[in-house]
């Protein structure tokens, strides 16, 4: 290089030199990881599709009050759109500072189970009349005898779920019952991935 070179010509080195660069940091990457340079420019810590929709589940979830079991549901066609999502909370116009979230009270009136809409009966009814035939159920938790009825009615094909921790109450064991019956496949979701960090700075 001559130091007595124009601007253009330092311009054109410029432009040699970033070509050359570019094309050292493709060869890295095949080399690395075998693939053609276009495809090794993707993103390599992105989110799986299931992983995505149980996530969307707990996020849901997160916007329940009920101060014991928080649950969410994601419904998904297939064309891996979601088509609906739902949390367990008290019915429109029924606020949380008058109805109760406590279980097993004394006074029978005051039981939250005669009052919460389940997550996933809130998510189909949130489906806005969109046919669910065929979908897929994401929910936190496995469905109850209830759920499971409009689930099946509904023409939901698959649910995935992470907790079954009152498989041993009849109501759930009746939901089995019925989505054998129905042949609704279900199945316990084991996420790729321990934990999703979502930082609102993130951007
Ligand atoms: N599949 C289910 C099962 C239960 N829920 C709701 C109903 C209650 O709000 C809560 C369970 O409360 P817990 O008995 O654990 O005190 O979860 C639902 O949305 N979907
Ligand atoms: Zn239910």
């Amino acid at each position: 290089m001559s130091l007595s070179s124009t601007k253009e010509d330092t311009s054109t080195l410029a432009n040699q030199l970033e070509k050359s660069l570019t094309i050292k940091a493709e060869t890295t990457e095949i080399e690395s990881n075998g693939l053609s340079p276009k495809k090794s420019h993707k993103h390599q810590n992105y989110l799986i599709w299931d992983d995505y929709f149980m996530a969307m589940a707990l996020l849901s979830a997160k916007r329940s009050k009920d101060p014991v079991t928080q649950v969410g549901a994601c419904i998904v066609d297939k064309q891996n759109r979601i088509v609906a999502i739902g949390y367990n909370g008290f019915p429109r116009n029924c606020s949380d500072d008058v109805f109760p979230w406590t279980k097993n009270s004394e006074d029978s009136m005051e039981d939250k189970k005669l009052y919460v809409v389940h997550a996933e009966a809130n998510a189909i009814l949130n489906s806005n009349s969109t046919s669910l035939v065929g979908t897929c159920l994401y929910t936190t938790l496995f469905p109850c005898n209830e759920c499971t009825k409009l689930i099946i009615q509904s023409g939901i094909q698959r649910v995935l779920y992470i907790s079954d921790k009152y498989a041993h109450k009849a109501k759930y064991r009746a939901s089995r019952r019925m989505l054998d019956a129905a042949r609704i496949t279900y199945s316990h979701y084991e996420p790729t991935q321990k934990e999703i960090v979502i930082n609102f700075n993130d951007i």
